[in-house]
């Protein structure tokens, strides 16, 4: 579920790491500080970590890099194959964010960056209430993502990238299910997680959730 954006993805593939690196202008601020946002989630979880949507593997890289054991999920074939690709050592599944099949062992985190505006806020609590169902107490979400403020701040965007001429970001964010603090927050606490959100450009906001934690 939360797959009818996958096909997007058949033409990006290939390009995905020159969008990310600021070479598409209509994306760079989505990217703007991209390894730092990569850095700041891999620097937030432990142990063995479930990632969705591992894309070309940047924010697995990070992980990795931290000694945290990472099991990818992602959807999209190609990507999944350039994945692979990238770390053969690794089994990504094909699964999806609220599709998975979990691991015999403790797992103590969920990871994503860009990611989980492709479900509803529906699918969002259906999701994080499974999450909750898996992680022990003091287990983490840690999703980067663009979210906004409020729903006022997201049409304000959408504005202003239509006055530039940003056509392709405008209609991403009319099309895809981006969502607000607000209503993530309320998401979170639903599913018994507290969490914390930290902007890290004009889109992208950090959510750190812990199970059983508060919310500040
Ligand atoms: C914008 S890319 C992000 C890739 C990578 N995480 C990064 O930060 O560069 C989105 C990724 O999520 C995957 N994806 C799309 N829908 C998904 C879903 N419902 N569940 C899990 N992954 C999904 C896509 O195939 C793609 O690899």
């Amino acid at each position: 579920m939360g797959k009818e954006f996958l096909h997007i993805f058949d033409e990006w593939a290939d390009q995905y790491d020159a969008s990310v690196s600021g070479q598409d202008p209509q994306y760079a601020d989505v990217f703007f500080r991209y390894e730092e946002i990569l850095e700041a989630v891999a620097q937030r979880v432990h142990g063995t970590v479930i990632e969705f949507g591992p894309g070309t593997g940047n924010l697995t890289k990070r992980v990795l890099e931290k000694g945290v054991e990472v099991l990818p999920v992602e959807p999209h074939d190609k990507m999944r194959a350039l994945f692979q690709n990238r770390f053969p050592q690794l089994e990504a599944q094909e699964g999806d964010l609220l599709e998975f099949v979990t691991p015999e062992g403790q797992v103590d985190g969920f990871i994503s960056s860009y990611v989980f505006h492709h479900l509803t806020d529906a699918e969002k609590g259906e999701a994080l209430k499974r999450y909750a169902e898996l992680l022990p107490v003091g287990g983490k979400v840690v999703f980067a993502d663009t979210v906004f403020s409020s729903e006022d701040a997201k049409q304000a965007q959408i504005l202003k990238e239509k006055a530039r001429g940003y056509v392709a970001v405008a209609e991403d964010l009319e099309r895809e299910y981006y969502t607000t603090i607000p209503v993530l927050t309320s998401l979170f606490e639903q599913a018994g997680f507290g969490v914390t959100f930290t902007q890290m450009n004009d889109y992208v906001w950090l959510m750190d959730a812990t199970k059983g934690g508060t919310t500040q």
